[in-house]
């Protein structure tokens, strides 16, 4: 029997950080996985060095359900992102190397493709409306059939999810970026903006917003009221997550979809709001919700509900979640999307292989396990360069969500 002989915790920064475990079984086979918690990732980096490297020696890496177990139950200490995305991490390589082993993609060992490719959203936006619309224009080109649409704010500085260089990065300073919001500046400009973009583009491609947290309940609720003839794909993170009642309100008084998952690590973190039927997507991932053994089992559970799936893919998810992401996309019953950004030319120097792109679809790789490599002489020239998370703080200067 092979032997989990190595594990190895890579740190590197190739325009943006990310933490990559690689573990190498008695026989030499590898197998990588995403472990980037964005602004908290030396903690993630810590947990599996000092904490889950040494159970791993020894252990048979055939055994994956087994060593999730292993690791979720043996920490006493349960959920939370750094503990489910370090477990992740581990999950997550030890399917690489089962599907390198068995010769075979990791698709085919999640049972198949249940579909061609992955639809997937991009991101438009703008500074202004102008140069939100120029965008959609642009993804529209490229054959994105499904587009996500978000414009500064007037008057706010550093709106959430307005791009500034070609890849929206919000982790960009050396301590947190204060920005500025206000509920009532936001409730009166977005839904006129989006109304633009159908005005201009009409009905024949997915338009999706990301409120990113900011509402209260009844807030959420008067805009999903107010943007319902726009048939939204959906809206995302109309309110914080934490508290899953609080979307029984929103439901009572829209049916513009929502989505909501991308900080929420467990299936009891969602529990709720699948089996009450309070969401429509769920949108954790391979990389924060404990790895394809655990994310299937919260799939699973949406299956149950009619909820389907819509996995985080932002620019923090590193090219080995994309992979794995896209194999567990293509293979359960109720995908509904995949968020897609893309990543630097440096990363993809770092991170090679990644899936393929074509007509706003993702399709997996048919090399056998995840399809990813990492390559340690380019990883070499970019050491971690440590970047935070903006905060938001209303205009009477109170912190707000962001
Ligand atoms: O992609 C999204 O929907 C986001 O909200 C992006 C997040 O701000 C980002 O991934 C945080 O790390």
């Amino acid at each position: 029997m092979a032997t989990i002989e190595r594990v190895e915790v890579l740190v590197t920064s190739p325009g943006r950080n990310f933490v990559t475990l690689r573990i190498t079984t008695s026989d030499g086979v590898t197998g990588l996985g995403d472990a980037t918690l964005n602004g908290r990732e030396l903690a993630v980096a810590s947990y599996l060095e000092d904490h889950l490297a040494p159970l791993l020696i020894g252990r048979d890496p055939a055994r994956i359900e087994d060593t999730w177990q292993y690791l979720y139950k043996g920490a006493y200490w349960r959920r939370g992102p750094v503990t489910m995305t370090a477990i992740a991490a581990v999950d997550v390589a030890l399917w690489d190397i089962k599907g390198k082993v068995a010769g075979l993609p990791v698709y085919q060992l999640l049972g198949g493709r249940s579909r061609d490719g992955v639809l997937v959203y991009c991101h438009a936006s703008g500074t202004d409306v102008e140069e939100l619309l120029d965008d959609v224009a642009r993804y529209q080109e490229q054959g994105f059939q499904a587009i996500r649409a978000q414009a500064a704010v007037p008057g706010l500085s550093g709106s959430y999810g307005v791009r500034k260089g070609q890849l929206y990065e919000p982790a960009a300073t050396h301590l947190p970026d204060e920005q500025a919001w206000s509920t009532e500046a936001y409730l009166d400009f977005a839904p006129g903006y989006l109304a633009k973009v159908r005005d201009r583009f009409g009905f024949g491609f997915h338009l999706l917003h990301d409120v990113h947290h900011r509402l209260t309940p009844i807030e959420a609720a008067r805009f999903g009221r107010s943007v319902e003839e726009l048939r939204l794909f959906w809206m995302e993170d109309p309110t914080p997550a934490e508290n899953q009642e609080a979307f029984r309100l929103i439901r009572q008084h829209t049916t513009t979809p929502i989505a909501t998952g991308e900080v929420l690590n467990s299936i009891w973190d969602v529990q709720g709001l699948i089996t009450e039927q309070l969401i429509d997507y769920v949108r954790t991932t391979v990389v924060h919700a404990g790895g394809i053994t655990h994310l299937r089992r919260i799939f699973d559970l949406a299956a149950l509900y009619g909820v389907r799936t819509g996995s985080h893919g932002a620019t923090d998810l590193s090219p080995v979640t994309v992979a794995a992401a896209v194999h567990v996309d293509v293979s359960v019953p109720n995908f509904g999307i995949q968020e897609h950004m893309g990543h630097t030319a440096e990363t993809y120097e770092v991170f090679r292989g990644t899936p393929r792109l074509a007509n706003g679809m993702l399709y997996p790789s048919d090399e056998p396990g995840l399809g990813i490599s990492y390559d340690d002489e380019v990883a070499a020239r970019f050491p971690y360069d440590a970047k935070y998370l903006p905060v938001a703080r209303r205009l009477d200067g109170s912190m707000h969500d962001w």
